[in-house]
């Protein structure tokens, strides 16, 4: 009797389904009668920055759909669709950050040189990012049309990609480079820029997708989710901008630069909030500036702010209402969440 392979959700298969995106992709008829110049080019903006990060909410849809279905793996038909879905979001985050990139002016990118750095891209990158966020319903056209959801998924990456244009919108206007307007930053403004910008995508979305594809279509289902998520993309960029000054660089992968590039963090608002006049001269005379020295007098300031500790507090209380309404909730069971709140605290220093 032939031996029916159960699919084992991991990144290499999950790498698998990618390469057959992208060979669909190629094989649209636009890009068929490309010279091959403009084909290798096109393979080239999708290689180089779709894959290569760690594709965690790309690999959520999967697990979520699984979790809803109370299933531990999920039949055929599902594992291509619900995959698909998933690197939808992941062409989505690329769509940003190459555009994201060229608007800061960044250099390095996932370890490599942005995409517009590369000499022969400059501002060609800024039509390649259209066309990944083009890809993005390709694939939703080839893998959804038919399912009865195809409408809501249209929806929610098109208005996910809005909310997420308004937090980048939010965050260049509030901490535009080389200006610091400490009056804008205060945590208010910068919950904002963390729901918007980073919140919707990275938690809500690919939650959102597995739901689509388990048939459910309570709003109400779709609220309550929305809350905790939110609440939970609100923490995790709370707990990276943290990390950025306090993590080790060994284990974050990279070295904080926010303080130098005068990033608009959860730690500079929290110090403004509790700052006297005196310090927030410091802050204003030294924010922003690359200098090591300065960099020095800010985290002095944090110290004396006693940062790390208001960050603690801050954990431990969200973490323990997240749980809370975790478990009160009766929209979906439970393992929807807890798995992803599992993977997001208490990254080692
Ligand atoms: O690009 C990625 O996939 C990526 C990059 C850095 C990451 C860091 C942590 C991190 C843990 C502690 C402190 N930090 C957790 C996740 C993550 C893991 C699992 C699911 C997720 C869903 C949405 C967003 C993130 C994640 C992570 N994912």
């Amino acid at each position: 009797k032939r031996q029916r392979s159960t699919y084992t959700h991991t990144r290499e298969s999950f790498m698998d389904v990618y390469n057959i995106l992208r060979e669909e992709l190629m094989k649209d008829p636009v890009v068929q009668s490309h010279p091959s110049h403009a084909k290798e080019w096109f393979q080239e903006v999708l290689d180089y920055n779709v894959p290569g990060g760690k594709l965690n909410r790309g690999m959520a849809v999967y697990d979520v759909l699984a979790a809803i279905k109370g299933a531990e793996a999920l039949a055929e038909a599902d594992v291509l669709q619900a995959n698909a879905l998933g690197w939808c979001i992941e062409w989505l985050q690329a769509f940003f950050l190459v555009a994201d990139d060229i608007m800061d002016g960044s250099i390095t990118r996932r370890g490599q040189p942005c995409w517009y750095k590369q000499e022969k891209v400059g501002m060609i990158a800024c039509n390649d990012y259209i066309l990944l966020e083009c890809c993005i319903f390709k694939i939703i056209k080839q893998h959804m049309a038919g399912h009865p959801g195809y409408l809501k998924v249209m929806e929610l990456f098109h208005e996910v990609t809005y909310q997420t244009a308004h937090g980048q919108l939010l965050d260049l206007t509030t901490a535009p480079q080389g200006r610091v307007d400490l009056s804008k930053y205060t945590l208010d403004t910068y919950m904002r820029i963390v729901t918007y910008k980073t919140a919707y995508y990275s938690f809500y979305l690919p939650v959102a997708c597995g739901m689509v594809l388990a048939g459910i279509t309570d709003p109400q289902a779709y609220a309550t989710a929305e809350d905790i998520l939110l609440d939970m993309g609100r923490y995790f960029q709370i707990q990276d901008d943290y990390l950025d000054c306090y993590g080790d660089p060994e284990v974050i992968g990279k070295i904080g630069t926010d303080i130098e590039d005068n990033k608009c963090s959860w730690l500079i608002c929290t110090a403004l909030q509790h700052a006297s006049q005196e310090q927030q001269d410091i802050i204003k005379a030294h924010y922003g500036a690359s200098d090591p020295a300065s960099v020095a007098h800010i985290k002095e300031l944090y110290e004396k702010l006693d940062l790390e500790a208001k960050f603690k507090a801050y954990e431990a209380q969200s973490y323990a209402t997240l749980s809370q309404r975790i478990a009160e909730q009766t929209a979906m069971p439970r393992l929807v969440f807890t798995s992803l709140l599992d993977k997001i605290y208490k990254r080692c220093k």
